[in-house]
């Protein structure tokens, strides 16, 4: 039953928000095929969880800039019809990794980036799980209420079974011109072109049966723990993946970010893989590595905030693979928006290099393949509050029914050595591999 209380209605859309009872992530897999335009979106921590359905806007291909005006100017033009509830609508979405990097057609929509906001808005966080509804207040609020309450019902009742996992064909994309690629970046390094570059490449993935980004997402949140999970659906393109870091987190005092670089395997056993940690922790070459993005991300926070602090380092470990990981964060300096601070910082050396333009521009004229969104920021921003948390959208793919596009980087510094860093990025394979499929059949060169 809507409750509406005796609000005058003085801007341009209304939000009605309300308890339920759900798992978001198994309410998005229930409903696999009904939403062809979708973002969902779970912190590592697992405390906030987001999915929302039905836009109401779409910003497709939109710079940083473009967003923060949109923010700005819908902060103004909505209002809580509930305010027990403190919700507020949300952006949901990604940037591309360079919007003036190589094509990446695969990705159509995608490709440069895509937000939506959401008509019908799930949020689970520490407390409640609620839906918000947003509607337009130039037609009448309470039948277009009812109307969506009705769907959320349905959506809430859908059932599905157990589906088919398919067996998938997996094919490495240009290796040799990548192993070049990596000796080329090397010799630049020595030479003082660059200090680092992140080096990415790609898997295709054929199946037997189509591929099912709901399934896929259902399996990295059983099988990824302490990542952020992500799903992206423009139409027949899907963005999917399990990413260990955070890019930024941004609440109403704090910016909190991390620096996530250098990376070995698990161990088989616990003495093994502590082992195996310590080793990376007192690598050289990896610390190096891990160390320039410290170095940008301090700088880059310090214009920002205040008090900026570099926690201890420590290993992150997820299920394939494990890395160094320092956390990073400051008080937010008055007037600084998230979205400046996301652009200052993206893509920090973990994922483009250090200069950071001299390494775009490396990457643009000579890596394989664009990225897309891979590697680009994906998260969530408030329309209230200038609030909201971006990870890195890495350990991920695209995917249509047919094909998937799966990618893996790696940091190239001066003592890098071509086979290892294919090995390293082989292991960054891993999280999507065991999420898209149990049956596989890998092609390499
Ligand atoms: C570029 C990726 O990882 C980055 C994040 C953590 C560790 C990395 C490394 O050790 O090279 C990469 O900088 C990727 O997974 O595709």
């Amino acid at each position: 039953m809507i409750q509406l209380l005796n609000q005058v209605i003085t801007k341009p859309y209304a939000l009605y928000s309300y308890r339920i009872s759900a798992d978001l992530a198994q309410l998005c897999r229930q409903n696999q095929g009904y939403f062809n335009q979708q973002v969902f979106w779970q912190a590592a921590d697992g405390k906030r969880t987001y999915w929302g359905i039905q836009p109401q806007r779409f910003l497709v291909g939109q710079s940083s800039a473009a967003i923060k005006k949109f923010q700005r100017a819908f902060s103004q033009q909505w209002q809580n019809l509930t305010p027990a509830f403190s919700c507020q609508p949300v952006l949901l979405g990604g940037f591309p990794f360079d919007s003036r990097g190589k094509r990446a057609p695969f990705w159509q929509q995608l490709e440069q980036g895509y937000f939506i906001l959401p008509q019908i808005l799930f949020m689970q966080d520490k407390e409640r799980t609620t839906v918000s509804l947003l509607v337009p207040t130039n037609q009448e609020v309470r039948p277009q209420l009812v109307t969506l309450v009705d769907q959320v019902d349905q959506i809430l009742a859908r059932q599905i079974g157990p589906q088919p996992v398919p067996a998938v064909h997996g094919e490495e994309l240009a290796v040799n011109e990548w192993l070049q690629l990596v000796n080329q970046s090397v010799t630049a390094i020595m030479d003082h072109r660059l200090k680092k570059v992140v080096l990415a490449r790609q898997l295709r993935l054929t199946a037997d049966a189509p591929f099912n980004a709901a399934e896929i997402l259902q399996r990295l949140i059983c099988q990824q723990e302490n990542t952020y999970h992500f799903l992206v659906q423009a139409g027949n393109r899907t963005f999917v993946g399990a990413s260990p870091e955070r890019l930024l987190k941004a609440d109403a005092r704090n910016f909190t970010t991390a620096s996530v670089a250098g990376s070995i395997r698990r161990g088989k056993t616990p003495g093994e893989d502590e082992q195996l940690g310590q080793q990376l922790l007192t690598d050289h070459k990896n610390n190096h590595e891990h160390q320039l993005v410290v170095e940008r991300i301090q700088q880059v926070l310090a214009e920002y905030a205040t008090a900026v602090t570099v926690g201890q380092q420590r290993l992150l470990k997820n299920r394939d693979i494990q890395h160094i990981y320092h956390p990073i964060s400051g008080r937010r300096k008055p007037g600084g928006a998230m979205l400046d601070l996301l652009a200052a910082l993206h893509p920090t050396p973990a994922l483009g290099g250090e200069p950071r333009q001299a390494a775009l521009a490396w990457l643009a004229a000579r890596e394989p393949a664009g990225r897309g969104m891979y590697g680009g920021p994906v998260g969530w921003l408030g329309l209230g509050a200038d609030e909201g948390e971006f990870a890195v959208g890495l350990r991920s793919g695209v995917f249509s029914q047919q094909a998937g596009l799966l990618y893996a980087g790696c940091g190239i510094v001066a003592g890098s050595v071509a086979a290892k860093e294919r090995r390293e990025t082989g292991l960054k394979f891993q999280p999507m591999l065991r999420g898209v499929s149990d049956q596989w059949i890998i092609n390499k060169h």
